[in-house]
């Protein structure tokens, strides 16, 4: 029944669509300037990292980019680079595109000189407050069996461990209120996670975001290599982080969806609620993400505070009406900029691997027709 519901497009993120442009390497010059940049990038040049700044494109494009600068440009302050960067890449966006990103950083800058952080201990990731010991513990033994050790997979590519610290849980959700009480008083128009929520906030958009940043490279990254190498779990690079809040006066339930990412990080902070369950319908490619659902397929889950779900973003899934209480989930999309190239066929793609299986099958079978048919030409 639930493979009929309307697919809900996984782009639904509002965030400004990171991009590409510098995919190919074919970044020669830039308009409105003399300097130039180089046409094959200068390999002996070690660049800067750039993921402590507060840049609204992936750091790790300005450190590519880093390496087309001409040479009298290397030795000058890292700011100053970024910021003559920034332009280039502005200038090769197209235009709406541009302008989206441009308010975004202004929506961020208005934010982030207005609003007074309540915990500021949470904005900078200290592993032994915010996780678990036996989470840490299984993250630095960084192996499969280490990882397994607390992760159950109660369906293939679903994967549930329990992960924040009951204090940690209670400081973000004391955050977030404090945040949302200043959008209130100020009458501040804040962007939302997302089209398919009214509710909740985006942790990136105030301050969060270097934390989320460590939360993805050292937590959810090692994870990913191990359980989701097939969509670039091991090369993830930027995130979307957010909060969504369900609740008598707020978003009951939420449709069925994909999401805009390779890897999502799903964790329940609380507080009390009854309702609100995960339903999984299997995992799809592009082609495929409205066809049918498996029986076995289909999975749901029960939310507990502090605990962990952490699934392919392809992984089609929406979530049942919480139906007394307040449920609020922390919420990160894990992306890879440099998507991978989309195949025929896709070993993640639960309709990919029925329609193999099923072109075997009569191939099989018209095999054994032929037998058949030559045995009895050969007796007659
Ligand atoms: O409510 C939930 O736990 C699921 C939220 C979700 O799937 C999303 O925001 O992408
Ligand atoms: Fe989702």
């Amino acid at each position: 029944m639930d493979s009929e519901m309307s697919h809900q497009d996984g782009n639904y993120n509002e965030s400004p669509a990171k991009s590409e442009v510098i995919g190919n390497g074919t970044v020669t010059t830039m308009a409105n300037s003399r300097l130039k940049l180089r046409v094959h990038p200068n390999k002996d040049h070690k660049p800067e990292g750039y993921d402590d700044l507060d840049l609204d494109f992936n750091p790790s494009i300005f450190s590519s980019l880093e390496r087309y600068l001409p040479s009298n440009m290397l030795g000058i302050p890292r700011d100053d680079k970024a910021k003559f960067m920034r332009e280039i890449l502005l200038k090769y966006l197209p235009s709406g595109e541009r302008h989206r990103t441009q308010k975004h950083q202004e929506y961020r800058e208005k934010i982030k000189s207005n609003y007074q952080p309540l915990h500021r201990e949470l904005y900078a990731l200290n592993p032994t407050t915010f996780f678990l010991p036996t989470f840490l513990k299984a993250i630095s033994d960084n192996t499969e069996q280490s990882f397994r050790s607390i992760i159950s997979e109660p369906s293939p590519g679903i994967y549930v461990f329990p992960m924040l610290q009951p204090d940690f849980c209670e400081l973000l959700l004391s955050e977030i209120e404090n945040f949302e009480k200043w959008v209130a008083e100020a009458k501040f128009r804040i962007m939302r996670p997302n089209r398919m929520n009214r509710y909740g906030a985006v942790l990136d958009d105030f301050g969060l975001e270097p934390m989320l940043d460590r939360l993805m490279d050292d937590f959810v990254r090692p994870l990913s290599r191990v359980f989701f190498p097939e969509v670039g779990g091991s090369s993830l690079d930027s995130h979307h982080g957010f909060v969504v809040e369900y609740g008598e006066d707020k978003d009951l339930d939420l449709g069925f969806h994909v999401d805009d990412s390779e890897v999502t990080l799903n964790v329940c902070l609380g507080k009390e609620f009854s309702g609100g369950e995960l339903f999984f319908r299997g995992s799809r490619c592009e082609r495929h993400v409205n066809t049918g659902t498996q029986s076995e397929e289909a999975f749901d889950y029960s939310h507990v505070p502090g605990r962990a779900v952490l699934h392919r973003g392809r992984h089609r899934h929406g979530a049942r009406a919480t139906t007394s209480g307040h449920r609020i989930n922390l919420l990160m999309w894990c992306r890879r900029e440099m998507k991978l190239y989309q195949k025929d066929f896709s070993d993640w793609c639960g309709e990919c691997n029925r329609m193999k299986k099923e072109r075997q099958r009569s191939t099989c079978a018209a095999t054994r027709l032929e037998l058949i048919a030559r045995e009895g030409e050969s007796t007659a």
